[in-house]
């Protein structure tokens, strides 16, 4: 399916869409596939309006025919199935000078260019290259030879039909050149990871936030169609009764849809927040998991808590939905795990910018958990790529500083010994080094949250006991028949013990036996 066909069914689509608009006939903007340069154009609604009736609008006004709830179902209806598609991976490599990536080569950056194609599926890739370039910025990307011999490479292949370029972000005038020069579609690495989050987005704000991050893709490929309608004079005509050009019109209409995906988002976050309150207040302790997409976040989730439920894949952004689960740490204090999305080098900011949202729920954890894939090849670039995103997260510095970082997957190197002495070596596939991480995890988890391991002697005929499993995890009940009084081990925050009841109790405990009063 070469781009040529693609460009010349959206651009009758849009005719479609320009006939409909002008008999005032108007719907909701309608999302199509990606690989068709994600053109997004009016349909027609069903059933004309009367005559004279100003042309209908997406949901404005109270008087909306859709509901809200509607809307957004509107919002997050899935594009036509992606079709299949047989690319050939095209890596720039800046082989010297400022611009050089460090910490990589240009072999292993083909690796991730392919792994994530391969994520995709009936998307297959027949041939790869690397191509030198000095100015992978600039509008070809590529000097004049080597520009000639990727066309004359891409003639000699006549199955493919899309070129991957494997770079952050093509300006539209420069993929819709390269398309002509080539005749199949190009995507960059922004078009690839948009569609591997649709294909894996489950909940509706993941869906959300894909959608937003589409908005900038649309409204430059609306730019493009509009020029190209403009040169036929389509663009710039008015719309019967409405005072609007058409583009004017589509540009509204995106317009509204973002709006309305904002206030979506925006509505899910306060539902959140309130969550954010509720475990706030039953006190378990929050630790997000953080790391390079497949780094074996979920995994080790599911090895500290034993959830089932969880689905580790090898697939790059198989998690984009944040999940909490529950855990127990050493002394038996019940935390909670939260899965976050994985990173990527050079993902495209609009993309971090859509998942800052939920992101940002991270800055209310007790401790971040870095995991890293210490088997890749890339495990140094990987770590700094997680480190910038994290600092750019706006993360109050406790947290930042306290950041445990897990080295996993040290099953897969022979006699593996960590360069860096504060790290923790684990499988989470094989479960090593699960106990000493969960140890260290407790240990800072204490520490931040202003948690305390005590062991309190209290008298069983009175309320203590009753008020500690109350206030308190209660761990062990050492009880000593002989005196009716028992060792109690808690884990008790220091708010609580210090508050006004509990310092009196706490006070009565030290006065009369203080010597039974352990910390931990
Ligand atoms: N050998 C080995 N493989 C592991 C280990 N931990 C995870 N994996 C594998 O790595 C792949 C990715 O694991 P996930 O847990 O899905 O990784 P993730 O970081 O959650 O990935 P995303 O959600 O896609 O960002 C899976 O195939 C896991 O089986 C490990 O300790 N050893
Ligand atoms: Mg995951």
């Amino acid at each position: 399916m070469g781009s040529g066909l693609l460009l010349r069914g959206a651009a009758a689509l849009c005719a479609r869409g320009l006939r409909a608009a002008a008999a005032g006939r108007l719907c909701p903007l309608l999302p199509r596939p990606l690989s068709t340069g994600g053109s997004w154009c009016l349909r027609a609604a069903p059933g004309p309006p009367g005559r004279g009736e100003p042309p209908r609008s997406v949901g404005r006004g109270k008087g909306a025919a859709h509901s809200e709830e509607e809307d957004l179902e509107e919002l997050l209806a899935p594009g036509p199935p992606l079709g299949a598609e047989r690319l050939l991976v095209v890596h720039p490599a800046v082989k010297w000078g400022v611009k050089k990536p460090q910490l990589t080569t240009a072999e292993l950056q083909v690796a991730e260019a392919v792994a994530l194609i391969n994520t995709l599926h009936n998307w297959t890739v027949l041939d790869k290259i690397i191509l030198s370039t000095k100015t992978p910025d600039k509008k070809f990307i590529f000097g004049k030879g080597n520009f000639q011999i990727l066309t004359e490479k891409i003639k000699g292949l006549p199955h493919i039909t899309a070129v991957f370029l494997n770079i952050e972000r093509l300006s539209p005038l420069t993929k819709k050149e390269l398309e002509d020069a080539w005749g199949v579609t190009v995507f960059d690495r922004y078009t690839v990871v948009l569609h591997i989050f649709r294909c894996n987005a489950r909940t509706k704000e993941a869906k959300l936030q894909i959608a937003l991050a589409e908005i900038p893709l649309l409204r430059t490929n609306l730019k493009n169609e509009m020029s190209h309608l403009d040169q036929q004079r389509g663009g710039s005509r008015y719309i019967m009764g409405s005072g609007e050009t058409f583009m004017e019109m589509q540009y509204r209409l995106l317009k509204e849809k973002e709006f309305k995906i904002r206030n979506a988002l925006e509505k899910l976050r306060r539902k959140r927040s309130v969550l954010r309150t509720q475990r706030e207040r039953r006190e378990f302790p929050v630790i997000s998991v953080m790391g390079y997409t497949n780094c074996g976040k979920t995994t080790l989730i599911k090895a500290l808590t034993g959830d089932e439920g969880l689905q580790p894949q090898d697939q790059l952004f198989a998690t984009l939905d944040i999940t909490a689960h529950a855990g127990y740490l050493p002394s038996h204090l019940a935390v909670i795990y939260v899965d976050t999305i994985g990173f990527l080098s050079e993902l495209p900011h609009d993309l971090i910018e859509s998942f800052s949202a939920t992101l940002e729920d991270v800055a209310y954890s007790d401790l971040i958990v870095h995991v890293r894939d210490i088997s890749h090849p890339e495990t140094v670039l990987q770590k700094a790529s997680v480190l910038s995103v994290l600092k750019n997260l706006n993360l109050p510095s406790h947290l930042l500083d306290s950041v445990v970082e897990v080295h996993n997957k040290v099953d897969l190197i022979e006699w593996y010994q960590s360069p860096e002495t504060n790290a923790i070596a684990v499988s989470a596939l094989l479960g090593y080094g699960l106990e000493e991480l969960k140890e260290e995890i407790e240990r800072i988890v204490l520490k931040t949250t202003g948690k305390r391991i005590l062991t309190i002697k209290v008298n069983l005929a009175g309320p203590q006991l009753s008020w500690l499993y109350k206030e308190a995890t209660v761990q062990e009940v050492d009880v000593m028949p002989e005196n009716g009084t028992a060792n109690v081990k808690v884990i008790i925050s220091n708010s609580v013990a210090y508050n006004s009841r509990g310092l009196d109790f706490m006070t009565q405990v030290v006065t009369s036996s203080p010597m039974n009063l352990e910390f931990y």
